[in-house]
């Protein structure tokens, strides 16, 4: 057996902030887990320092599923986002812990590969649609089979999604939250000009994706949705926030445009009537915010039932261990759909070491034991912890939007 003989938070920023879990058994195993939640990271690393390491010590590292239930029923206050990353953070390690004991890379743990690699789309964003689309034939060139397209709106500063760098997007770039405009009318006249232009350009054997944000109302997103069908978009990403479900059965009712939804869900029953009233496509639930693997798999046991795929966030807030685990996850899942992978910089592949890497728009987790990454805690503690926040979006009337 192995026991749980301790467990330490680690808190870099190698350019941006990231969380981390570190369990070690008294056989001398390790595991990692990423407990990383964009802006509010210190809340996670107080949760799991204060409250779950002192419950985990002397436990018995191969019972994941009872010190899920542990850790999901124990704790009385169940669910949300602070809560179910740091539990995610602790079955992640305990996953990666399970399979250096087995000698075997966790996907054969979860059943084995049932694809040769998983599809991942890159991030073209610009300015201008020019700028848009001339981004994306470069990803088109290096392989990617699909692209997510984010433009700038014209008549407003800034909008979600557009990087000042042509790889690597940090939205979390302030102190304090920085303040955005937000205009629905503005945005919904770019969108379908985008599209028709970018398959004009890129033809259509690549997929093409849009991240909506959550900035329209179900009626808007229904518009916005049958606009683009002419251009078969992949899917079109958050169109609403989904703190109501029903609210996508309007939406359904004018569209057939895909839609992908949940990289804030943080448990199934955030998507549960999404998925069995078929109102998406896609799941986005991640690794790393939806209760580690344990907790995934059961969002994706269920979406199977009623054809729908995963979708999982892999945006650069998420740490290169939510990667590696995503991929071990989505390797092996049937109703895999596409897994999101926007580049971390060199500084922050330096502190993680792993195995996984990109070939011909796939991606593959690599057959080292467990995860198969690591953390360079020396490294680590060269990039001391920087305050980051989200922006904020308001209408141009002041109203308080969603970002
Ligand atoms: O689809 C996505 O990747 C986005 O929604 C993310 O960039 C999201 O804005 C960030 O992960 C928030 O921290
Ligand atoms: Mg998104």
């Amino acid at each position: 057996m192995s026991r749980i003989a301790s467990a330490r938070v680690i808190v870099t920023s190698p350019g941006r902030n990231f969380v981390t879990l570190k369990i070690e058994t008294d056989d001398g195993l390790t595991g990692l887990g990423d407990a990383t939640l964009n802006g509010r990271e210190l809340a996670v690393a107080s949760y799991l320092s204060d409250h779950v390491i002192p419950c985990l010590i002397g436990r018995d590292a191969h019972r994941i599923e009872d010190l899920w239930q542990y850790l999901y029923r124990g704790a009385y206050w169940r669910r949300g986002p602070v809560t179910m990353t740091a539990i995610a953070a602790v079955d992640m390690a305990l996953w990666d812990i399970k399979g250096k004991a087995a000698g075997l890379p966790l996907y054969q743990l979860l059943g084995g590969a049932s694809r040769e690699g998983c599809m991942v789309y890159g991030h073209a964003n610009g300015a201008t649609i020019e700028e848009t689309i001339d981004n994306a034939l470069h990803y088109k060139e290096q392989g990617y089979r699909a692209i997510r397209l984010q433009a700038g709106v014209p008549g407003l500063a800034t909008t979600y999604g557009v990087s000042k760098d042509r790889y690597f997007y940090e939205p979390a770039d302030a102190d304090l939250p920085t303040e955005a405009v937000w205009s629905t009318e503005k945005y919904l006249r770019s969108v379908a000009p985008l599209f028709e232009k970018a398959r004009d350009a890129l033809g259509w054997d690549v997929h093409l994706l849009h991240d909506v944000h959550h900035r329209l109302t179900p009626i808007e997103a229904g518009r916005l949705g049958r606009d683009l069908e002419p251009f078969r978009p992949f899917w079109m990403e958050d169109p609403t926030p989904a703190e109501n479900q029903e609210a996508f059965r309007l939406i359904r009712q004018h569209t057939t445009t895909p839609i992908a939804v949940g990289e804030i869900f943080n448990s199934i029953w955030d998507a549960k009537d999404l998925i069995q009233n078929q109102l998406i496509d896609y799941i986005r639930a991640t690794v790393v915010h939806a209760g580690g693997l344990t907790h995934l798999r059961r969002i994706a046991a269920l979406a199977d039932l009623y054809q729908v795929r995963t979708g999982c966030h892999g945006a650069t807030d998420l740490s290169p261990v939510t990667m590696a685990a995503a991929l071990h996850f989505g390797l092996s899942i049937p109703n895999f759909g596409v897994q999101e992978y926007m580049r971390h910089t060199a500084e922050t592949d330096a502190v993680f070491p792993h195995a996984y890497s990109f070939a011909g728009g796939l991606m593959h987790p690599g057959d080292a034991p467990g995860l198969g990454i690591e953390i360079d805690e020396a490294l680590a503690a060269k990039h001391p912890y920087k305050r980051a926040y989200l922006p904020v979006n308001r209408l141009e009337d002041g109203t308080l939007w969603n970002w």
